[in-house]
């Protein structure tokens, strides 16, 4: 089954008596396990795609499926779910809490959603060590560099272990030696955990991390690429 089919999907935006259409009809599919970059000029509707695909916002027509399901037939509350249990997004900008520790960012989700921590325990152990930052755990975000903080944003949409995690400009706001890692420990999510990742870029260098480009001009799909992907050294 495709992890994600996108057919026909139009948006328009209101500005003052104007309708401005971002996308035109847009149609693709995502298979599991891939590992998709969008790319295209700023305004270009790549974030507004994104956040249709994640169930944030509401297509002007056309459809979404995640697993199958049609977003727009699915009721509010097990959208909800869905977009906790099945979805994981990382934006930009960390938004992480300032006052709570890392363990206690990465476990929000969990909180907001009446989980018992004690049963997550082995779970945060696990992702604080994919990300790296076992030994940062009870340290607070701006005691954390970028790159850090990224990571944390990472494992925090790990922690409900979804199947899609949607990145937005995900090293955007970082430099491009820390930009690689993160973009590198994205290629380990998908490669060894089988997550499939969806993300929005302006720089080819972080797109090649993909297993395939899609390139958007003036809300139109002008090419899907399969890259090829380097042969792993024995
Ligand atoms: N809520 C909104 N109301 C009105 N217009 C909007 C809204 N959201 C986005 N737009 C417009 O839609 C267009 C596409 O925006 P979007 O953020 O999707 O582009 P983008 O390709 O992600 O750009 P960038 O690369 O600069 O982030 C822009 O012209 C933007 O002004």
């Amino acid at each position: 089954m495709d992890a994600i089919r996108v057919t026909n999907l139009k948006k328009s935006f209101k500005v003052g008596k104007e309708s401005v259409e971002v996308l035109k009809n847009i149609s693709f599919t995502v298979e599991k396990g891939e590992f998709v970059s969008i790319m295209g000029p700023s305004g270009g509707g790549k974030s507004t795609l994104l956040y249709l695909l994640g169930g944030l916002d509401k297509p002007t027509s056309g459809s979404v499926e995640i697993n199958g399901k049609d977003l727009s037939k699915v009721k509010e509350k097990e959208m909800s779910k869905l977009r906790r249990n099945k979805i994981g997004f990382v934006f930009q900008f960390y938004n992480l809490v300032p006052n709570l520790s890392v363990e206690d960012n990465i476990m929000l989700p969990l909180i907001l959603d009446g989980k018992k921590l004690k049963d997550y325990k082995g779970k945060l152990d696990e992702i604080l060590d994919i990300i790296g930052m076992k030994a940062k755990r009870k340290m607070t975000p701006r005691e954390l560099s970028g790159g850090q903080q990224q990571r944390v944003a990472i494992a925090r949409a790990l922690i409900f272990e979804p199947e899609i995690i949607f990145l937005d400009e995900p090293i955007g706001n970082l430099d491009s030696k820390t930009g690689a890692e993160i973009m590198e420990l994205f290629r380990k999510i998908n490669k060894e955990y089988g997550k499939t990742l969806v993300q929005v870029t302006h720089s080819e260098k972080s797109a090649e991390y993909g297993t395939s480009i899609i390139r958007l001009l003036d809300g139109q799909i002008v090419s899907k690429e399969v890259l090829e992907q380097e042969e792993e050294a024995i």
